[in-house]
């Protein structure tokens, strides 16, 4: 699924957890901050001075180190025979030890090991590299060891092991649960081995399918399957190597693909699908960088979170948040959402570029929303400003087709490759394979769809109607609001960047109470109904966060966690003064927002640059260090210092291209707004006592250039909702609230009042307590629903407690006046 690098939205599954520890960044800087979700690509992959994934070069401790497993202790390597794939063999689990020790480092090669495009150039296989001998580990300080969580971590293996009968060469990438590795057979043939790597659950049975999968598919569109040793410790299979580069690499390098030879990827793609769902199952991570491409051979790869179809629901979210299908985020897998992606793949190949926010408008697209307005990259003042991709109009119907908000009103494969295949052989197509009867069904009739011409564009009115055809207008209809503007708090980077750093702490409990305290604080309508929980859960599918768990001795609490931030007050003699503090850095560029500006005085920046890194679950090294906030120590500081982001002023003289609220960001604007909130929690308690880190004086930055906006274009996009416009609330409406919140806790007062008070013999009803605590209750809820900080459990317990409390003493009461006394 993913290379060298993990991309930008590309969530890698298994990067949450006790997964291996991904590759060290290039950049420090960038590994620093969290990153953005969305961009569509991930970062440039580490060249080849940079580590490679192969273990021996790889600095990372955890992902070096052979450590035991939850499948018991590493081995040095794997000499287990190859399992034949017919047979279905239990895997044997053994039991972990009792108590783990630090394994030996094998020891690091004389040379880095070669980058998998030098390898693959040379004609002769490099010869296998000796086993590295193991050396023990470098002793960590002691009270750091003490401090570190002990996790299980499967062992990566290094160039030169054996597996079976290949001996492995260098690694060609890794994504979250599996490396994947060049290797050489005793034959002297040469396929691609990957191994397990990742340690979740699942992590067997999904590799094992994957693997049982791939010898189904027997090559048709994918890699051909040679070989298997499943049983083995470390899992493992071998595939035919194939040649050439991912797309999104040749993309990069070479520059978007014409119209035609998009069509003729697609025409292999959707075949490769087609096969797929012969055996019942779909990809559901389509993305430039899991198709290999060899001059004109397309080949999908990393069946990883192929689902077998089964069910109309998933108990998993997967796949890349860029290129995933709306529903998937709700976790309802539709046979027609590999269609989905493809589309969006088909335009990336086709511009090279994809916007940034497009399964996010809760609606169909229209042409105007395929192509970004503003430049990918640095512009000289003095260069003309890049013309944005326009997108090939044969393409342009079917991607519109095929990314069709609701799954039913997608075409099905088949009808696809019929146009795929007529488009090619320069053919109309019947115009009515693009629609499906559920889409007829909503209001066009076949001889509407006939009237149009077979390239014409049949853009969707919101997601149920087709847009009927004015002869006096040539221009685009505007779609439909959107629909779920509470999506885009993903792109909120003040409320992701807190939700990243709680998430990679290990307190998910926490996370709901800093949504709930966000969308109070910019407004309980963006929450557009759902309640925090929801919306937590929500985020949690998009960014496809697994449960963390916090650490010892913390509750999973808000509390918990700036308790665990901040255990010990920062001395005097250490802190900062309020005034001289310098801001702090915006940390990471979340979907939509914008990265800091260049130095050089004579660029701009339009957009995303360098292109943004997703943020990557659990990777925070405070989740194992803890807040340490008086240790000068620049990693942890770095840390530590993980500033709420702010957006340098040249930025925030950008023009949106697009409304608010499905823009990145009720983002730009909400996002601005709570930046100072954030800004203001992040210093008053969130991380009270860490100091935020040194920064360099600003550097001058120009002007940006503003490209004007096309004036249709805008007015094609979605009008923006009144939740996108940037708020703080009213000081009236803030104090309101403060009162309101008081209300249920003044109603409770009153109710064990009336408990302690009552009197039997004056006869006081005794209902009026429990009365007074559920309506207490009642309005605390409604609060709470309003997007109100409120602690239901305790309204909970306390109406019960009054309501005990009033029983007994009516039980009491009762028995007196029946005895006489
Ligand atoms: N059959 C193959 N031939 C050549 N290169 C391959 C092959 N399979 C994978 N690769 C390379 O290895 C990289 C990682 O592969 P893949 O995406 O399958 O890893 P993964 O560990 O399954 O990812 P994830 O865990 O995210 O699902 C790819 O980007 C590609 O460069």
């Amino acid at each position: 699924m993913t290379s060298p690098a993990t991309g930008v939205g590309e969530v890698a599954p298994a990067a949450v957890g006790p997964g291996p520890v991904p590759l060290p960044d290039a950049e420090p800087a960038a590994a620093a901050a969290p990153a953005s979700v969305l961009d569509p690509e991930p970062a440039d992959p580490p060249s080849a001075a940079e580590p490679s994934p192969a273990p021996a070069s790889d600095p990372a401790p955890a992902s070096s180190t052979p450590e035991p497993t939850d499948d018991g202790p590493a081995l040095p390597s794997d000499q287990s025979p190859p399992t034949p794939l017919s047979v279905d063999t239990p895997t044997p689990v053994p039991a972990p030890p009792s108590d783990p020790v630090p394994a030996p480092v094998p020891a690091p090669p004389s040379d880095p090991v070669p980058a998998p495009s030098e390898a693959r150039s040379s004609d002769q296989a490099p010869p296998p590299e000796p086993a590295p001998e193991p050396e023990p580990a470098p002793a960590a300080p002691a009270p750091l060891a003490a401090a570190l969580p002990v996790r299980p971590v499967r062992r990566i293996p290094a160039s030169g092991e054996r597996l079976g009968r290949f001996t492995l060469a260098e690694a060609l990438g890794h994504g979250g649960f599996a490396h994947v590795y060049r290797a050489v057979a005793d034959d002297d043939t040469e396929v691609a081995l990957k191994v397990l790597t990742g340690l979740h659950d699942d992590a067997r049975d999904r590799f094992a399918q994957e693997a049982h999968l791939l010898e189904r598919l027997d090559g048709r569109g994918f890699p051909r399957f040679v070989e298997a040793g499943l049983d083995a410790d470390q899992p493992w299979f071998a595939m035919e190597l194939v040649p050439g580069t991912t797309l999104r690499d040749r993309v990069r390098e070479e520059g978007p693909l014409s119209g035609h030879e998009a069509l003729g990827l697609a025409k292999q793609l959707v075949d490769a699908l087609l096969v797929l769902q012969e055996e019942r199952a779909l990809h559901r991570d389509l993305k430039p960088a899991n198709i290999m491409v060899d001059g004109d051979r397309a080949v999908l790869i990393d069946l990883g979170i192929a689902k077998v179809f089964d069910a109309a629901t998933s108990t998993q979210p997967a796949g890349t948040v860029s290129y995933m299908a709306p529903e998937l985020f709700g976790r309802r897998v539709h046979p027609r959402s590999d269609v989905y992606s493809l589309g969006l793949l088909l335009l990336y190949a086709n511009t090279g570029t994809l916007p940034l926010d497009l399964n996010f408008l809760g609606r169909d697209l229209v042409p105007t929303d395929l192509v970004d307005e503003e430049p990918l990259h640095v512009v000289p003042d003095d260069d003309p400003l890049p013309e944005p991709p326009a997108v090939d109009r044969h393409l342009q119907s079917l991607i519109l087709a095929m990314t069709r908000y609701q799954p039913n009103h997608r075409p099905p494969l088949e009808n696809i490759a019929s146009v795929v295949r007529a488009r090619l052989a320069s053919t109309t197509p019947d115009p009515t394979l693009m629609l499906t009867s559920q889409l007829l069904s909503d209001g066009v009739t076949a001889a509407e769809v006939a009237a149009l011409p077979a390239t014409d564009v049949l853009p969707g009115r919101g997601h149920t109607k087709l847009f009927q055809r004015d002869p006096d207008r040539s221009d685009t209809p505007t779609p439909s609001r959107v629909t779920e503007p509470w999506h885009a708090l993903v792109y909120d980077r003040a409320l992701m960047s807190v939700l990243a750093e709680v998430h990679a702490d290990g307190f998910d409990g926490a996370a709901e109470q800093v949504v709930a305290d966000h969308v109070a604080e910019i407004g309980a309508h963006v929450a557009d109904g759902r309640t925090p929980a929801e919306i937590k859960d929500w985020i949690w599918q998009a960014m496809r966060w697994q449960v963390a768990s916090p650490p010892d001795g913390h509750a999973d609490t808000l509390r918990g966690w700036r308790a665990f931030r901040s255990p010990e007050p920062v001395p005097a003699s250490e802190q900062v003064p309020a005034r001289s503090r310098p801001e702090p850095v915006p940390p990471a560029v979340v979907p939509g927002s914008a990265a800091p500006a260049p130095a050089a005085a004579t660029q701009v920046v339009r957009r995303l640059v360098p292109p943004p890194q997703s943020f990557e679950p659990r990777k925070s090294p405070v989740k194992h260090l803890g807040p340490a906030p008086k240790q000068a120590g620049p990693k942890q500081s770095a840390h530590a210092t993980r500033p709420m982001p702010v957006t340098p002023p040249a930025v925030q003289q950008q023009p949106a291209s697009r409304p608010p609220s499905v823009q990145p960001g009720i983002g730009q604007g909400i996002g601005q707004s709570t930046q100072q909130n954030a800004r203001q929690r992040f210093r008053q308690g969130i991380q009270r006592g860490v100091r935020p880190a040194a920064q360099p004086a600003a550097q001058p930055v120009a002007q940006p250039r503003v490209r004007p906006a096309p004036q249709p274009v805008v007015a094609a996009r979605p009008t923006a909702p009144a939740a996108a416009a940037p708020r703080r609330r009213p000081w009236p409406l803030r104090l309101l609230g403060a009162l309101l919140r008081w209300v249920p806790r003044l109603l409770l007062l009153g109710a064990v009042y009336l408990l302690v008070t009552q009197d039997a013999q004056a006869g006081d009803p005794y209902l009026a307590a429990p009365a007074l605590a559920v309506a207490a209750l009642g309005l605390a809820a409604l609060l709470r629903i309003g997007g109100h900080a409120m602690r239901i459990w305790f309204y909970v317990v306390s109406t019960l407690l009054v309501g005990v409390g009033s029983a007994a003493l009516w039980a009491t009461s009762s028995t007196t006046l029946q005895l006489g006394y």
